[in-house]
């Protein structure tokens, strides 16, 4: 099943920047390791924001939520799910 995430962080005014790079960091081990697995094949910055749209090859909706309720930021986040089927139109 394939979903289309868009993340938006909102990074507290007043969180510690040493604690911020460690949440950063985190997530970009936590996500890299769905990407190299094949559950997360794309993600894209969504330019002039802090925000990214993310496509997420998953089994249910229940991994979808379990992955994403497990990225270090998702507290810091606003997500948009999207369920994609395929286009009629698509040659692949
Ligand atoms: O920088 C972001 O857009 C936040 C974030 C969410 C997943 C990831 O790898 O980074």
């Amino acid at each position: 099943m394939l979903f289309m995430v868009q993340m938006t962080v909102k990074k507290p005014h007043d969180i510690d920047p040493a604690v911020w790079a460690d949440i950063i960091a985190r997530e970009r081990e936590y996500g890299q390791k769905f990407m190299k697995n094949g559950k997360f094949p794309h993600i894209w910055r969504v330019v002039g924001k802090f925000s990214n749209v993310s496509i997420f090859d998953v089994e249910s909706t229940d991994e979808l939520h379990q992955i994403l309720s497990n990225f270090p930021l998702f507290p810091y986040m606003e997500m948009e799910v999207t369920a994609l089927a395929k286009h009629p139109s698509a040659l692949n």
